[in-house]
Formats: structure tokens, sequence, C-alpha cells
């Protein structure tokens, strides 16, 4: 959790410097947007930033190259990103963590030492790269660019691929997340917005998230997840459900090995719907990581784009300001296939079976095709299981009015 909030905070945030709620601004309604405008961070030397230093390499131009490959970019409205200022990163990381990040990153040119310091987490998960700061800051100013277009009522769905890293802490990096993009948007967003739902559906449980908003009500956390004994990060249990004034507005979703699409679909579908009809929110942002994608390396669920696709559905019907963002996802053409469909699916087109001939065309064999078949995994959540998940996060919902 972050540090206390300061005195005169009356809980609202685990932060310092949160900026006041400004209620007094006029209704959600009129942030409708002005148009269908689908918002899409992008330029290519982001590309390359993430490319050379994101922990799958080559994954954001396989991503980036099969949305061109497919026509989708000309549908978008790309924006180009800007790195966060020192003052974004801090206004939730410390000062001393950012300070030490730029410094290490630095160094890291002229002493090719390698940093194996374990302060602020800057070891084996998450090394001292060089220009690990400045791809930190890109991605994050890429997510705060996005969340901009939805302030500024540019769209209604904006897209950073390339963000969701959703484990770093306020001073500490974790699970290969340097800078924790997810929360400096919602606490960008906050700023316009009086309620902002979270929404995680990485594999990961997304601990980093929930631990800044945990004790406000003002921010709700909502993460499906695998939650086994021993696997990363350990949290998100259901009973884990926020503190003070934040107590029911963390939801988790602990799940087991070999969940399939229908399965997962119908625990968000009921979990998700409760969670918007009594808490209400202004904006939702959407962290789409893909490990949970049958193939993957990770190799712990059997999900497709069609499953997820199926979750994206219904929060896009909610007619929210929405920020989607990526995450994990470390099979390349099958993190590449989904969030091309999730996109295609946002611009309402739909795509040809066949990926199409590009230059990273090798990445799709031996099918070639854009469609993921469902693995076929011992699925270990049991009827039995998902509904008693389901009645206990219905129980503490209740809590929420
Ligand atoms: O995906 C994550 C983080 C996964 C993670 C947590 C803690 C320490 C390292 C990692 N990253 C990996 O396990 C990892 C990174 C790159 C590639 C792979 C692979 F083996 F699955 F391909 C796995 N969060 O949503
Ligand atoms: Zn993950």
């Amino acid at each position: 959790m972050a540090d206390g909030s300061d005195k005169e905070n009356d809980g609202e945030s685990c932060h310092r410097n949160l900026p006041p709620n400004r209620d007094v601004l006029a209704p959600r309604s009129d942030v409708s947007c002005r148009n269908d405008k689908v918002v899409f961070v992008h330029s290519q030397m982001y590309i390359d930033l993430c490319n050379n230093l994101a922990k799958v390499p080559g994954r954001a131009s396989a991503v980036h190259g099969l949305i061109e490959a497919y026509g989708l970019t000309k549908e978008l409205s790309l924006v180009e990103p800007r790195p966060a200022t020192v003052a974004e990163l801090t206004s939730f990381h410390s000062t001393d963590y950012i300070d030490h990040l730029r410094k290490a990153s630095a160094e890291e040119d002229e002493e090719k030492d390698i940093d194996v310091s374990e302060e602020f987490g800057l070891c084996y998960d998450c090394p001292i790269l060089p220009g690990v700061y400045e791809y930190a800051a890109m991605v994050a100013g890429a997510t705060l660019t996005a969340a901009q277009c939805l302030i500024d009522g540019e769209c209604q769905v904006a897209i950073n691929w390339h963000g969701g890293w959703h484990h770093a802490k306020k001073d500490e990096a974790s699970g290969f997340c340097y800078v924790n993009d997810p929360v400096l948007a919602i606490l960008r967003l906050r700023e316009r917005f009086s309620k902002v739902l979270y929404i995680d559906l990485d594999l990961h449980h997304g601990d980093g998230v929930e631990d800044a908003f945990c004790c406000t009500s003002r921010v709700m956390t909502l993460s499906l997840h695998k939650f086994d004994t021993g696997f990363f990060p350990g949290t998100g249990d259901i009973q884990d459900t926020g503190m003070g004034r934040g107590r029911y507005y963390t939801v988790n979703v602990p799940l087991r090995d070999g969940i399939q699409d229908s399965q997962y679909f119908s625990v968000f579908n009921k979990v998700a719907s409760q969670a918007e009809s009594c808490y209400k929110p202004e904006a939702v942002v959407l962290q789409l990581g893909a490990d949970g994608m049958s193939g993957d390396p990770m190799g712990c669920f059997n999900l497709t784009p069609q499953g997820v696709g199926r979750c994206l559905g219904q929060v896009l019907d909610w007619k929210l300001p929405t920020l989607l963002l990526g995450g994990g996802g470390y099979h390349v053409g099958n993190t590449a296939r989904c969030w091309t469909s999730l996109t295609a699916q946002v611009l309402g087109k739909s795509l040809p079976p066949d990926i199409p001939e590009h230059e990273h065309f090798t990445e799709y064999g031996p099918d070639y095709e854009l469609d993921i078949s469902p693995g076929n995994r011992v699925n270990h959540n049991t009827d039995e299981y998902v509904e008693e998940v389901i009645n206990t996060v219905t129980e503490n919902l209740a809590h929420v009015m």
C-alpha cells in the first residue's frame, strides 16, 4: 500500500498530492465524446524503445506490424507519445526511487557494471538495463497521453498496448515493471472523473494498482487472475477487499489453471456487471495482458481473443471513457493476434482469418491464422469453485453503494 495519506487528506487516496476532487465540474454526461474516434498512441521511436527494453524483445513491433498489416492504423487516430515528466512520475512513485532509476539507468551507460543492488527492487526480475529510465518514462508518457485524450473528450476509447505495467510499487520495481503507468493514468483521470474503475485481465494479479488505491473508494480495482501457491505475485486472494474507506472497493477473483473462454466470461460478466451497477464509475481503465492466452509460455489459462473480446465488449457497452492497456504476453504471435483482434473489435471491424503477408509473417506459422485455438489443459476451476467465488464477490459488493 502506498504510504499513509497526508493529514488533511480524508483517506481518499493513499497518495501524496492527489488533486482535489472536482465533482463540481459538469456531470459526466458532458464528457460524452465529440466523435467515435479511437485514439492509438504510436510512434516509431516508441516502438523501438519498447522493442529493446520490454521483457519480450521484438513484441512491440510485431503487435504494431500486425495491426498495420490488417489496415487498422488508417482507421485509428494515431497520437504520438511524449515522455512522462519527473513530476508526473512522482505523482505516485517516490522521488528517491525515480532519482535512483534515472541515475542508475544513465550510470549503466558509462560504467557497464551490473547494478544488483536489491534497493528499490532493481535486481534480478527488474535489472537496470541501459536506457531503462527513458523506456519507463516513455511508456508512462504514452499511457498519460491516452488518458489525457479521454479527459479532453477527444475520444471514448484510447489504446496503449505497450503499457499496463501493473506490478510496479511506489518505490520498488517488480515483475519487470519499473513504473506503474496504470496508476499514473488513474490519478490523471481522477482529476476529471470522481470514480474510476480499474479492471485487470492479465494472468497475474494487478497488485501494484490494487496497493495504490486499496484505501480509497474513489477507485475500484477488479482483478481476475491465477491465484495458486507459489504463483507470482502471490496476492489477490478473494478475501482481500481493501481497507478503511476503501473496504469492498478492491475486488479479487482468484482463478486456477486451465480456465477457458466460456467459464472466464461467465465469471467476468457477473462480477463486472455488479461492480459497474453498484459503483457507477465515470471512467474505466482496462489492462488486457495476454499471458492468459492459450499457447502462452506461462502455460496456465486456455483463453482466446474471442473470450477476452466478450469481456471487452461488455465494458464498451457501458459507453464510458475507456483506456485500454496491454501488459504480459510472452508468445509474441499470440499476443499480437489478441491485441489486433481487440483493436478491430473497438473499431467495429471484422478481420479476414488469414494473417496478411507482412514483415513479421513468419511469427504466425505453421497455420498463419488470426484465431488462436483454445488449448486442452486440464481445467481446475470446477463449477462449484466458480459459483462460490461469484457468491463471495456478490456479498462483498453488496456493501458498495
Ligand atoms: O506478466 C507479468 C510478470 C511476469 C513475471 C513476474 C515476476 C518475474 C518475472 C516475470 N516475467 C516472466 O515470468 C517472463 C518474462 C518474459 C518471458 C517469460 C516467458 F518465459 F514466459 F516467456 C516470462 N505480470 O503481468
Ligand atoms: Zn502477467
